[in-house]
């Protein structure tokens, strides 16, 4: 017999949600189970906001950003009071397994259920990047690429009026967008919340770049280290650089998923309910060297996770490479 699988999205939207839910409900349609799309992440759960998916419902819907079954950030969900009524409408509808698609907070919520018995999958969808359990998550190459064509343009202004620049990119805790979208601008500087800047420094390089005839100073700040319009305050303290900031905000959220999102999406979606068929549970997927794996949520949770070293690496490259 089938199963009967519930799908929902929780926490930020990232694009490439929408091709991971069609991914699930394509899957488990094809494998004979029933589908049950929940509304709202945590919140429309433990509402009983949920409804029979069938193969239309996800027509037309992989090159969409957000996510069709909307989401929310529910901090009931972080109590046993608040999660009771959410097991009680799993149990009510007869959904024995459930895909949470979501950022670090949405696993804690699925570690949580598995712990009742719920079989549950976790598939990383956040523009964050910062979940443990993969080396990439749904919605950050998206979110890359969409910054990058803002900085790219900042840097056309940039250089016409000889001025220095704060971008101040997503990323919650995490330095992954400005490290990649720093990289990929090419920018003078980046400032991430896992390595040390020293301003002293960041004025040297401004100066000296400006005596070898740069025209411009692009600074890429992770919104985790401090707001853009501080660290303006601080450059200030050393002379005035002309300097602009901007905050590129939730337009990082939107827009249609990248080739390397969708597939992505594709194939965790794809991957979850093979999971849920081999009766895993508490556990999350990811991509680790090219490869789909699968592995404990509460292990993830706790892992430092692939991000810390690898920003460090990164960013000592572009200290190398971009002066
Ligand atoms: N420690 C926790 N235990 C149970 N549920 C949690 C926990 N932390 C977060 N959640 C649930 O997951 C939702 C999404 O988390 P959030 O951190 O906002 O986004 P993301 O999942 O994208 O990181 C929260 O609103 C809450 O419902
Ligand atoms: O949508 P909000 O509430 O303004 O939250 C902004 C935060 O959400 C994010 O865009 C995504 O974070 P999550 O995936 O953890 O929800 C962060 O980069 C940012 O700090
Ligand atoms: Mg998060």
């Amino acid at each position: 017999m089938g199963k009967r699988i519930g799908v929902l999205t929780s926490g930020g939207d990232a694009p490439g949600m929408n091709a991971a839910i069609r991914a699930v409900v394509r899957k488990a349609i094809h494998d004979g189970d029933e589908v049950f799309g929940i509304r709202y992440g945590y919140r429309g759960l433990a509402e009983g906001d949920i409804f029979q998916m069938e193969e239309r419902d996800v027509s037309d819907l992989t090159a969409r950003g957000g996510t069709m079954l909307y989401t929310a950030r529910y901090p009931e969900f972080k109590d046993a009071e608040g999660r009771q009524p959410a097991i009680d409408q799993l149990k009510k509808h007869g959904i024995d397994s459930l895909v949470v698609i979501g950022g670090d907070g949405s696993y804690r919520g699925a570690a949580a259920l598995a712990a009742e018995g719920i079989q549950t999958v976790g598939i990383p969808g956040t523009i964050d990047n910062d979940i443990p359990g993969t080396e990439y998550t749904i919605g950050f190459d998206t979110a890359c690429n969409t910054a990058l064509e803002a900085i790219d343009k900042i840097r056309d202004t940039a250089t016409s009026h000889l001025r220095t620049f704060i971008i101040e990119v997503m990323g919650r805790n995490a330095g992954d967008i400005a490290v990649w979208t720093g990289i990929g601008s090419g920018a003078e500087q980046i400032i991430i919340p896992e390595a040390d800047f020293n301003m002293d420094e960041i004025v040297a390089n401004i100066e000296n770049g400006r005596k070898r005839g740069k025209k411009h100073s692009i600074i890429v700040l992770a919104e985790g280290v401090m707001e853009g319009h501080e660290f303006a305050d601080k450059l200030y303290e050393y002379d005035d650089y002309h300097a602009r900031v901007t905050v590129l905000g939730h337009v990082q959220r939107g827009g249609a998923p990248t080739a390397r999102d969708r597939v992505l999406a594709a194939l965790f979606g794809y991957k979850a309910v093979e999971l849920i068929h081999e009766g895993a549970a508490g556990v999350c997927v990811g991509m680790m060297g090219e490869k789909i794996v699968a592995t404990d949520i509460n292990e993830a949770l706790e892992s430092k996770g692939h991000s810390h070293d690898n920003q460090v690496k990164l960013y000592n490259i572009n200290t190398e490479i971009s002066f």
